[in-house]
Formats: C-alpha cells, sequence, structure tokens
C-alpha cells in the first residue's frame, strides 16, 4: 500500500495469479518473489525503500500487498527513522535499500538503531559486485561488508533458493539480538 508506480490494480491481479500459477506449475519461485515471501513469513507489516533498478518487482509485490505499509522515501538514513518510529510502535519493520546507501545510513543506524537496540531488517541490493556495470558502484560495492562488520550489523548472502529462509532468519536474529541484521543481494542473486 503506497504511492504506486506500477501497473493498474486489475493487470496487477492478473500479473499476480498469472504468476502463482506459473510458479505452482514449476515450483520455481523469482528471487524476488523468495524476498517477498521472506517478508510475509517473517511477519514484515511496514518496509521503507530507497529504490535500486533490482529492488524494482520486489518494491511492485510490496506496494500490491494490502497487509505492508510500503513507505518510499527519499534517503536511506530517513527509512531508518521510519522503521524506528514504527517498531516502537508496534510493527515490524524493514527497509529495501541499495548498498550504496548505506554510506548515508551510518548515524542513524549507530545513533539510533545500535544504540537504543532497535531490531531492523535490512534488504539490501548489493551493487558493485561482480557483473556490475556502473562504475560509480564499485567503491560502496567494496566497503559495504567491511562497514556491516565494523558495526557489529550481522549479515546473510543468500542465493535464490535460501531467500526466503535468510530473510526470515535476519528478522529472528534482529529482534533476538535486538539490533539491524542485513541481507545482501548481489547482482547474481537477481540473475542479471
Ligand atoms: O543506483 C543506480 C541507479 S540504478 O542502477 O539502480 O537504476
Amino acid at each position: 500500500m503506497s504511492l504506486g508506480y506500477c501497473q493498474s490494480a486489475p493487470l496487477r491481479w492478473f500479473n499476480n495469479m498469472s504468476l502463482k500459477i506459473i510458479q505452482i506449475m514449476s515450483n520455481d519461485l523469482r528471487p524476488s518473489e523468495q524476498v517477498y515471501r521472506g517478508l510475509k513469513r517473517a511477519g514484515i507489516d511496514l518496509v521503507a525503500s530507497v529504490p535500486c533498478v533490482n529492488l524494482q518487482e520486489l518494491l511492485c509485490l510490496l506496494s500490491s500487498d494490502p497487509d505492508i505499509i510500503h513507505i518510499p522515501v527519499t534517503r536511506e538514513e530517513e527509512g531508518i527513522g521510519v522503521c524506528a518510529g514504527a517498531y516502537m510502535g508496534g510493527m515490524s519493520p524493514a527497509i529495501a535499500m541499495q548498498n550504496s546507501g548505506l554510506g548515508n545510513s551510518i548515524n542513524a543506524l549507530a545513533s539510533l538503531d545500535m544504540l537504543y537496540g532497535i531490531p531492523l531488517l535490512m534488504v539490501i541490493s548489493h551493487r558493485g559486485t561482480q557483473g556490475e556495470r556502473l562504475v560509480g558502484q564499485i567503491p560502496m560495492g567494496r566497503l559495504t561488508e567491511p562497514l556491516l562488520k565494523t558495526m557489529g550489523i550481522p549479515f546473510f548472502r543468500p542465493r535464490p533458493h535460501e531467500a526466503e529462509k535468510a530473510v526470515e532468519g535476519a528478522w529472528s536474529l534482529a529482534l533476538n539480538e535486538m539490533r539491524p541484521v542485513a541481507v545482501l543481494l548481489d547482482i547474481k542473486f537477481w540473475g542479471r
């Protein structure tokens, strides 16, 4: 539920139903579907997002789900603040972002989530990894894991068939440890 930038509702419904029939027949979920099902299994009910080309299908799935409040934001640190408020209001929040925004988020993650023990599920499109076409993505691509390690933020790097359980497990870990936990999804993950 959010500002729609996807297809009309009837077309979305038709596409979703077609996708589900194909998946049932082929027993083959697309990477974005895997992540989405993990969010649903985890009980995530609010997602703040800053778009990345690799997140577009997931963001459309979220926008079509009446049980998830999807809030597109302008900067990742804004999304971290929105999610912190949502958690304190009793919701189960996640942020969907690109790793380049991790650099924008360090202060909010450290001074809010880490300091006060606020759980956050971070679904991160990891650009600057093998197969990246934009040279500007390379530096943050290399810095992403060292930054997460330095901040004490655990992270998972699932393959597509592992994503559903990894997303659910990451939120469970975030709740247990009362801290942000990231799921890094590199370019190979999306099959691009
Ligand atoms: O951040 C880069 C823009 S895009 O490749 O995600 O469209």
